[in-house]
């Protein structure tokens, strides 16, 4: 034990709720996805500290991986614990970048990190954990997960600020069942802290960069690269069609966007639509991207909806604090009707609805706006 922070961590660590119910650490194995960073590092101390059987994957998903890698490896060799590194980088480039390619070639604004977590993270990885026989599998992710015997429950974080249950809307739920989260119920500041008093070798390193495949956070020069012909010139209009002026493709802005237009109007302009087939980009007023209905397409639902109709909490993109709607249950898809209406509502962001709870929301499920 490292000192008194790290007693006083672990006293709190770990309600009973927070590993799937039938696991009992002293007997148990896990496989932590490792990324190098700070919360998944802690993560795999934690579950050590806790009496699990410890191993480590690093996947590739993309070439500048060196420092990651190497970064894991010296967290895996100070704890002790083995570390597989699994070349994803094919099966990431025809999954993640071929929607995130497709989505800008529709007009529309993806969130790559929702799609990976279904299908890489919570998809590929936990095939992985089941094929190394491991009895769960952790991530360093702020989220907080409560196993029943009817399932597995998302929880926001108890860091609200850093709460990432957003990205898990669209996981198929069975994929949950045997997960642990051990940074979710931690503020960001208390798990670097962690990291420090446990000598872990990556106490310091900086928070990762909003989309891990994108060089230098430049999505216009990677989608420029990988798919030129989404270089192509066009007009931008206002609402009524008249031209303001061109663009150079439309892949370059995105719903709600304010800055980088190149056109002044004398009032505040927006992009409030984007025309694939016509290749415009729209601007119009802050009134104009108000919105007071939703639909949500292919909407995957991680628990089992309270009512056709119901009163819910949604967020309409990832930094988004929320708002309240009414959510219709239509077949496959839900209608979100907001009490207030919603600003920037816009094509390709995931909705995520959620249930109130004392403290926290609870993740139902979500779909594609
Ligand atoms: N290349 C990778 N290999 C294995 N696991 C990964 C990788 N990238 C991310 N993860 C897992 O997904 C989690 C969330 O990833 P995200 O990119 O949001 O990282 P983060 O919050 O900066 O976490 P960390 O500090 O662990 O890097 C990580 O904590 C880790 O468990």
């Amino acid at each position: 034990m490292q000192g008194r922070g790290m007693m006083r961590a672990l006293l709190i660590f770990f309600k009973p709720m927070d590993i799937p119910r039938d696991i009992e650490p002293s007997t148990s194995s896990v496989l932590v996805a490792m990324s190098g960073g700070v919360d998944s590092s802690v993560a795999a101390a934690l579950l050590q500290k806790q009496g699990f059987a410890v191993s480590g994957i690093y996947m590739i998903t993309h070439d500048d991986f060196e420092q990651d890698l190497s970064d894991a490896r010296r967290v895996a060799a100070a704890l002790g614990i083995e570390l597989e590194a699994v070349d994803l980088r094919s099966t990431f480039a025809e999954t993640v970048i071929r929607y995130f390619v497709e989505e800008y070639k529709n007009a529309r604004t993806p969130n790559p990190c929702v799609y990976c977590n279904r299908h890489i993270k919570f998809g590929k990885l936990i095939e992985l954990a089941r094929q190394r026989g491991a009895d769960a599998f952790a991530t360093g992710h702020y989220i907080r997960l409560r196993h029943t015997d009817s399932g597995s429950e998302v929880l926001t974080a108890k860091n609200t600020a850093k709460d990432q249950s957003y990205i898990l809307c669209m996981v198929e739920p069975e994929n949950l069942q045997r997960v642990i989260f051990p940074v979710g119920q931690f503020t960001k500041d208390r798990v670097r802290d962690m990291a420090r008093e446990l000598k872990l070798p990556i106490h310091d390193k900086a928070d990762s960069q909003e989309i891990c495949f994108v060089p230098d956070d430049d999505y216009p020069a990677m989608l420029e690269k990988l798919c030129p012909e989404l270089k192509k010139e066009g007009l931008i209009v206002d609402t009524d069609g008249a031209a303001l002026g061109r663009h150079e493709g439309i892949y370059k802005y995105t719903i709600g966007q304010r800055r980088g237009l190149g056109i002044a109007l004398g009032e505040p302009a927006y992009v409030v639509r984007l025309e694939p087939h016509s290749n415009k980009v729209v601007l119009g007023s802050k009134e104009d991207l108000m919105q007071k209905v939703a639909t949500v397409r292919d909407f995957n639902w991680l628990l089992v909806p309270p009512a056709e109709e119901f009163r819910a909490f949604v967020k309409i993109r990832y930094n988004h604090r929320g708002q309240w709607a009414d959510i219709i249950v239509e077949d496959k898809d839900v209608l979100v009707r907001f009490e207030q209406p919603a600003s920037a509502v816009t094509p390709g962001q995931a909705c995520a609805v959620y249930l109130p709870e004392e403290n926290a929301f609870k993740l139902l499920g979500g779909g594609w706006l």
